[in-house]
């Protein structure tokens, strides 16, 4: 398979530690890859370096065969936040118009764009008058907007029920039938099974890479959350 997001020894100190140390992986094009990990082992780190907002300190990140973070890659792109990139000051659908702008895109695909997240009936609400999970899906909805070919989305349904949650998978799933290639963070297990790769981080190192089913194959047990505790156990002794 193709492969879209290429990181190779990727090292990366945030203030005077190092949070990434020789991180190496590959993303293929066109499928959902899901980052599982503890809170602060690396995975908003490693989207932003994927992004190419984050200062390296040394290895390589190259997304759709261009350096991260290039110019050509800026309209190829889409990247979710953890805290909400939207205006407060203007409506649903005035942010949705504003980032379509960005793209030379109109009126309808900003309404595509809050379709697809659930936000057509709060389309004329000011942002800065929506519940945390509405604003994070306005949010998604101008990550999404411009049909970005590369879609990083940093712990994208938090906050959003299940019934949501489940159309918002339904929606990155499209998405990545379209082609697109999507890098998702999550604490969620339930959503990590959604996925058609897993990247295991602990600490800032990769300790799985592999499907869903074939990782808890190998930890053995049919529980994702059990087998990432496995793994963690079984890395623990082999370092002892
Ligand atoms: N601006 C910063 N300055 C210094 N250290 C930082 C900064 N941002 C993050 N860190 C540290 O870098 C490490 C990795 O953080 P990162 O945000 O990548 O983790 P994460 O896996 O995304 O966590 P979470 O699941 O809580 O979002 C953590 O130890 C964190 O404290």
């Amino acid at each position: 398979m193709e492969t879209a997001i290429e990181v190779t020894d990727l090292v990366i100190n945030r203030g005077k530690r190092e949070v990434l140390h020789g991180f190496t992986c590959a993303i293929p094009r066109g499928s959902i890859t899901g980052l599982l990990g503890p809170s602060g082992s690396g995975k908003t780190t490693l989207m932003r370096a994927v992004v190419g907002v984050q200062v390296v300190k040394s290895g390589r990140v190259t997304v759709l065969g261009e350096p991260a973070g290039s110019p050509p890659l800026r309209r190829k792109i889409g990247y979710l936040t953890q805290a909400p990139s939207v205006y407060d000051d203007l409506t649903v659908r005035e942010n949705a118009r504003y980032f379509a702008s960005l793209y030379d895109l109109g009126a309808a695909d900003a309404d595509a764009a809050l379709d697809g997240v659930g936000l057509s009936g709060a389309a004329h609400q000011l942002v800065g008058n929506l519940s945390g999970g509405q604003r994070s899906r306005a949010s998604l909805a101008c990550a999404i907007v411009g049909r970005p070919e590369v879609l990083v989305l940093d712990e994208p349904t938090v906050g959003q029920d299940p019934v949501l949650r489940d159309d918002l998978w339904a929606q990155f799933r499209a998405l990545a039938a379209d082609g697109a290639t999507i890098l998702v963070s999550s604490h969620v297990m339930d959503e990590a099974n959604r996925c058609d790769r897993l990247l295991l981080i602990r600490d800032g190192y990769l300790i799985g890479d592999d499907t869903p089913a074939a990782i808890k194959a190998t930890a053995g047990t049919d529980d994702l959350d059990e087998a990432f505790l496995r793994i963690i156990r079984q890395q623990e002794k082999a370092a002892a």
